[in-house]
């Protein structure tokens, strides 16, 4: 467990964005810890290649805190919060931000209209359901585009509306072509796509698409997806409609960003996320997380887009607003998400971080951390602590492994502290001028 990083090199607090103290950096690093002549490999086996379908390199981002996030057990968005997150999701570059139905309630109607107000770059989409009235109190609010949705799967349809196929195709032309007639965006959704008939939901998009909707969308609503089964529905989607396909992943059962990412593979071109992926039950694709895919996956387009360094103040905004912590293992900034500890790992980081590391912390404004507090470090990182300290000249190496021991002996019996550990090379250092 990351419990034990606690108590780093660094002290007990987790290693800090922008901030360098305490890490144990090789003598001949940058002053952020990175060799300069020992970058990244030339080339990366995890970097796509372009082929006709895939949108890895130039997909948009569908944020829904603001409206998936809305419907996480512990959120509760007054007006000003909506406004910090929602300016916080625009500095980040986000290409849309979709908000609450406003028929859901009046503050989400007035919240609505207000935020369409800030004048963001960002455009902004409320999410309502596939009938006229939903969609004029959509209009009315002064939205850049509408989101529609509605159930296709047999279980929504006999347990959620009760409507037939052909009565949802039919209110999804009529109202597609109302919000058209008013100049701005729509897209139609099939909640639960994956539980419909195939053949249904392929004829409704292919409808959509011919009535001019700027993007149909494809639900996980029930998270039960695999990422094969996302890219052979996206694939077959993509030779039907010309129109953009957005995606949205529930993350029930731990797939959300690995189907993010196939879908994108498979001609997606648009993927809805959450600020920590927070929603329904255990919430959809993290932005953070499907950002460390991504910025693995197409570096040149991710890092020019989005505003990488934000991303540890975005979240903290949203975990504070409701009231979780960000998890220990969140992909980028759990705390120990750039910890190494092992000594073995410890020397190749040390060496060159791209040894042990696929994302630069450095991209994200974080930085790594390399722990000596523990019975399996090793005596190349315990150096390296001891050059920083500013005894390297000495120490000779035996004199390193004999104090590596002695930190080891000590680790055996309880957790150590940065400062126990300095204690003991520093007496061990004491000794040495006898
Ligand atoms: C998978 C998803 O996350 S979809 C998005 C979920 N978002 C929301 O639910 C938005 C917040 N919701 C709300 O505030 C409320 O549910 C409202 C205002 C939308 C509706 O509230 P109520 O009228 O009290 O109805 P209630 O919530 O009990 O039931 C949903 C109603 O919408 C109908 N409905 C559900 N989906 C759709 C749809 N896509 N299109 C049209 N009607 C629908 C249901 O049949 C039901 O109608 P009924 O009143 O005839 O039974
Ligand atoms: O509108 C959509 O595409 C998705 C709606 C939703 O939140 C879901 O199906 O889980
Ligand atoms: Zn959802």
């Amino acid at each position: 467990m990351c419990g034990t990083c606690n108590g780093d090199a660094a002290g007990a607090a987790p290693p800090a964005a922008n901030s360098t103290t305490g890490n144990a950096a090789p003598s001949a690093s940058t002053s952020n810890g990175v060799h300069p002549a020992q970058g990244k490999p030339a080339s990366s086996p995890y970097q796509f290649v372009q082929d006709y379908i895939s949108n890895v390199g130039r997909f948009k981002i569908i944020e829904s805190t603001l409206r998936e996030g809305e419907q996480f057990a512990n959120a509760f968005f007054d007006l000003e919060t909506k406004i910090k997150i929602a300016k916080a999701l625009d500095n980040f570059g986000v290409d849309y931000i979709e908000l609450t139905s406003p028929v859901a309630s009046q503050a989400s109607y007035d919240d609505c209209k207000a935020i369409c107000q800030l004048g963001l770059k960002a455009k902004i989409l409320t999410h309502v359901r596939c009938n006229m009235e939903d969609a004029r109190k959509a209009v009315e609010c002064g939205v850049d585009g509408v989101d529609l949705v509605i159930g296709t799967s047999s279980f929504l349809r006999e347990y959620s509306h009760g409507k037939s196929m052909d009565m949802i195709k039919s209110i999804a032309l009529e109202v597609i072509a109302y919000v058209k007639s008013k100049g701005i965006e729509v897209r139609f959704s099939s909640e639960d796509s994956f539980r419909s008939n195939l053949v249904d939901i392929l004829h409704l998009y292919q409808a959509c698409d011919k009535a001019g909707v700027d993007r149909v969308g494809v639900a996980d609503t029930v998270g039960g997806a695999t990422p094969r089964m996302v890219y052979d529905l996206i694939r077959t989607l993509r030779c039907c409609v010309g129109c953009d396909i957005e995606t949205h992943f529930h993350d029930d059962t731990g797939c959300a960003v690995a189907n993010a990412h196939s879908a994108l593979e498979a001609g997606a071109t648009h993927v809805d996320t959450s600020v920590l992926g927070i929603g329904e039950r255990n919430g959809i694709t993290p932005l953070g997380a499907l950002m460390a895919r991504m910025v693995v996956t197409a570096p040149d387009y991710v890092k020019s887009k989005y505003n990488l360094k934000a991303l540890k103040s975005l979240e903290t905004l949203v975990a504070d607003a409701v009231q979780v912590n960000i998890p220990f293992n969140n992909p980028v900034t759990g705390f120990c998400a750039f910890t190494h500890k092992a000594g073995i790992h410890a020397k190749a980081i040390l060496a060159n971080p791209s040894t042990y590391e696929i994302i630069d912390p450095h991209d994200f404004g974080m930085t790594r951390y390399v722990s000596i507090n523990s019975r399996i470090t090793g005596w190349n990182a315990v150096k390296a602590r001891i050059e920083q300290l500013g005894l390297g000249s000495e120490f000779s190496d035996d004199q390193v492994k004999e104090v590596t021991a002695k930190i080891k002996q000590m680790a055996d019996i309880r957790p150590l502290a940065i400062d126990d550990t300095d204690s003991i090379i520093r007496s061990y250092h004491l000794d040495l001028q006898i």
